[in-house]
């Protein structure tokens, strides 16, 4: 395998070259477990040569033949074919010291040196034996840019290995006293050096070489003159860096895998380009960010296109799933475990952000469906609290609702803790949660509203009930106390109706304020309710007006009707169903509900001008629209309106009068009618024998005396003059019909008055023609 110049004699670091090395020698792949050992040391020094037996490589090496001069430019890479199986990679750097960049060029130096300190686990310093403990050789120099270079890497934690490898062995100077020279240099160069200010001064011994240095110090025989011993000696080299050596294996543990190598080293090589520090932790943070930003790229576009991860979407949108969480859990966390053999050996703080990284977007990925998951969550938890509350009733509902809406809650958190893929709860579902308890609250008021609005509309029905058959029959009747009558009825009724409010109610948790508007919702429709009661009456004043006058005209004082007989005063019978009606009317004129009216005197005597005959007596006041002292709220009817009744009724019951009139007259003259004169001499002239026969007889004169008698009483019954007035044919109508009856109870009467009358002469001893004489004036007198 040729090696590679990866940053070539301009200093340009060739990615592609390094990567593709890397890739075709395994490296890419192999986590932590390679190594790299890069060597430093001035040109022509045998570097390429030494590399090309310790490793295996191919470096290409000076032809001596054509002289010494520069044979390695830049620095390049090559893999160890002899440690093939440790991963090994050999960085062999331009020589130092070159007549090609010129004496005062040793920025390409000392930028190679920084380069070969920060990537490599070891790095080998290749000097001529005679360049030991030399002032003027290129041995010094080399040390003291290693030495000084090395200050510029951020302490990372790990001592750099220095291996330093005098060339051209001599007998006469052991490796002891050449290893002791040499660090006694480097100390004096190390010391000779300023530090950074801020950093390890606290105990003094932190600036000390073996502090920041590993060093080891081997020897080679001269290559040209002792090939063999060389190529033994470089084998034996090589076992240090076989990892089965376990006690003499130098390179150290690497911090930057295989697969960020190519990366690590371009950044670390532009970073010193730009002449900056090498903070190396800092670097090992930024390519493990690297990678595992590359590698959460890849493996979220590969979760967005995973057909179970679609398929599961589809159905996550379609309806509640009890798995999702399961599923999607399972999913993200195969995800999870690609990304972690993906970035293994990266720093693990990186990893352990980065992996939240990942699975935050992973989460995302499946945000549209988890959101959905959560939605049907929150849906169904609703729809369970809407059924439960909406088959709750009054009784104890506030109580009941309570227990539902944390059934509820809990119902919600459960089902999306099943859908979360993570233990935190999203912000989403804490907003989702807020949103669920304000519906819920919606719905509880309005489940409140509906159960309160039956409720008061029932208690409505059971007031209106309450109120509606006292004031209707109040009002047909109309007693003197009529008000006072309404107003104890008012006050028991609502009394009664707001005291059954709260327990009505209590069980809706209302709160006082609420409960207080209801009573007062209450009392204000009462009051409506038993207002329009009045006036739906009021508004039947005619009516009213016309059965108390028609009760008070056609009736006697106990509820008998009246017989318009000759004698009876229509006129004053009228005149006092008037004042019945004036009483009625004054009743209706003003509202006492809510309180009594004291002054109503003028009222009264007002009205009482309607009931004169007389339109000259009428009271001036029914020319106004307004009672004198009496609050126009409570005013029924005003003088107008009163009048305006007054002729209604008046006009309505005029027939009734008039048929009293009517009757009145027909009886008077019925009374007076008697039979001529003429006919009374003519019946004494011609009947004469028959009379003196009758007066001669005295048992057909007691036979007569009884049928005249009798035949008086039933026709004083029948009543035939008012009969008459009928008409003929309704007259003898009714009179076949009330003939039998009326017969029979004559006969009763007459046999029951001849009988008592028996047993009072029995008990006096009077004889019994007096009794019967006596009977006839009795019953006259009862008819
Ligand atoms: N004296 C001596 N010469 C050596 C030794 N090893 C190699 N050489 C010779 O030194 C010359 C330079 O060898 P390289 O391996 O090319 O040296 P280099 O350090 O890689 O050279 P640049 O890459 O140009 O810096 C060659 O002619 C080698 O034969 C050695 O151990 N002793």
């Amino acid at each position: 395998m040729s090696a590679v110049q990866i940053v070539n004699g301009e200093g340009s670091l060739d990615r592609s070259g390094l990567t593709s090395l890397l890739e075709s020698c395994g490296v890419e792949g192999a986590g932590l477990e390679y190594s790299l050992i890069a060597i430093m040391g001035p040109q022509s020094s045998g570097k390429s040569t030494l590399l090309n037996h310790v490793f295996g490589t191919s470096f290409r090496e000076m032809d001596a033949r054509s002289g010494r001069s520069q044979t390695t430019q830049g620095i390049w890479l090559a893999a160890s074919p002899k440690l093939s199986d440790d991963k090994t990679l050999v960085l062999d750097l331009e020589g130092t010291d070159g007549r090609e960049r010129g004496e005062d060029d040793t920025n390409f130096e000392r930028q190679s040196a920084l380069f070969a300190l920060a990537v490599s686990d070891v790095l080998l310093i290749n000097l001529w034996h005679h360049d030991v403990g030399r002032e003027h050789g290129s041995g010094k120099p080399l040390l003291k840019t290693i030495l000084q270079e090395n200050l510029k890497l951020f302490d990372s934690g790990k001592k750099k290995t220095l291996v330093f490898v005098i060339r051209d062995r001599s007998l006469k100077t052991p490796l002891e006293a050449l290893a002791k020279t040499l660090r006694e240099d480097l100390e004096k160069i190390w010391n000779g050096l300023s530090k950074p200010e801020n950093e390890g001064r606290d105990d003094g011994k932190a600036w000390e070489l073996d502090g920041h240095f590993d060093l080891i110090f081997t020897s080679l025989p001269n290559y040209e003159e002792k090939e063999e011993e060389f190529e033994a000696e470089a084998t034996l080299l090589r076992s240090k860096f076989k990892k089965s050596n376990e006690e003499n294996y130098l390179p150290s543990e690497k911090s930057v895998p295989g697969s960020a190598l190519s990366m690590s080293m371009d950044q670390i090589w532009s970073t010193i380009k730009e002449n900056k520090n090498l903070d190396l932790p800092a670097h090992r943070v930024m390519v493990a960010t690297v990678r595992c930003d590359q590698s959460i790229l890849e493996l979220s576009h590969d979760f967005s296109e995973n057909a179970e991860v679609k398929a599961l979407e589809d159905e996550a949108s379609a309806s509640l799933l009890g798995d999702y969480g399961s599923r999607c859990k399972g999913v993200v966390e195969t995800y999870l475990s690609r990304f972690d053999d993906l970035v293994e050996f990266f720093e693990d703080s990186v990893i352990a952000s980065k992996r939240l990284e990942l699975t935050e977007k992973l989460g995302q990925i499946m945000s549209g469906a988890t959101s959905a998951q959560n939605d049907f969550c929150r849906m169904d938890a609703l729809s369970f609290y809407g059924k439960e509350v909406g088959a709750l009733d009054k009784d104890k509902f506030a109580e009941r609702a309570a227990k539902v809406k944390s059934e509820s809650l809990e119902m919600f958190d459960t089902s999306v803790m099943n859908v979360s893929i993570t233990d935190e709860t999203p912000k989403e579902v804490e907003d989702l949660r807020v949103r669920l308890e304000g519906e819920i609250l919606a719905i509880y008021n309005a489940r409140i509203k509906d159960l309160k609005s039956l409720i008061m509309e029932s208690m409505k029905k059971v007031l209106s009930k309450a109120l509606y058959m006292p004031f209707t029959n109040t009002f047909e009747d109309l007693p003197e106390d009529t008000w006072g009558t309404l107003r104890s009825v008012k006050t028991k009724v609502m009394k009664e109706q707001c005291q059954s409010i709260e327990e009505e109610l209590g069980g809706l948790g209302l709160d006082a304020d609420n409960l207080e508007g209801c009573r007062e919702e209450l009392t204000s429709f009462g009051k409506e309710r038993y207002t329009s009661l009045i006036e739906e009456s009021v508004k039947s004043a005619p009516k009213i007006l016309k059965d108390k006058f028609v009760k008070s005209f056609c009736y006697d004082g106990k509820g008998t009707p009246r017989v318009w007989g000759p004698k009876v005063d229509v006129g004053a019978i009228n005149l006092d169903a008037k004042k019945e009606a004036a009483k009625a009317l004054c009743l209706l004129t003003v509202s006492q509900i809510e309180k009594e009216q004291k002054e109503l005197t003028k009222v009264e005597e007002a009205l009482d001008t309607l009931t004169s005959s007389e339109g000259s007596d009428l009271s001036p006041v029914f020319a106004s629209d307004s009672w004198p002292g009496v609050e126009k709220e409570c005013v029924l009817l005003d003088p107008m309106e009163c009048r305006s009744v007054w002729r209604q009724m008046e006009s309505e019951v005029s027939y009734t009068i008039s048929q009293a009139v009517t009757a009145h007259e027909a009886a008077k003259q019925a009374s007076n009618r008697g039979p001529p004169l003429w006919t009374i001499i003519a019946m004494v002239l011609l009947g004469w024998n028959e009379i003196m026969s009758v007066l001669y007889n005295p048992l057909l004169l007691i036979f007569l005396v009884l049928l005249f008698v009798f035949g008086r009483a039933v026709w004083l019954r029948i009543d035939i003059g008012s009969e008459l007035e009928k008409g003929f044919i309704p007259a003898l109508v009714s009179i076949s019909l009330k003939i039998t009856p009326i017969l029979i109870e004559v006969c009763q009467q007459f046999a029951w008055q001849v009988k008592e009358a028996i047993e009072k002469n029995a008990e006096a001893g009077k004889p019994k023609e007096k009794v019967a004489t006596n009977a006839t004036p009795t019953s006259k007198k009862d008819d």
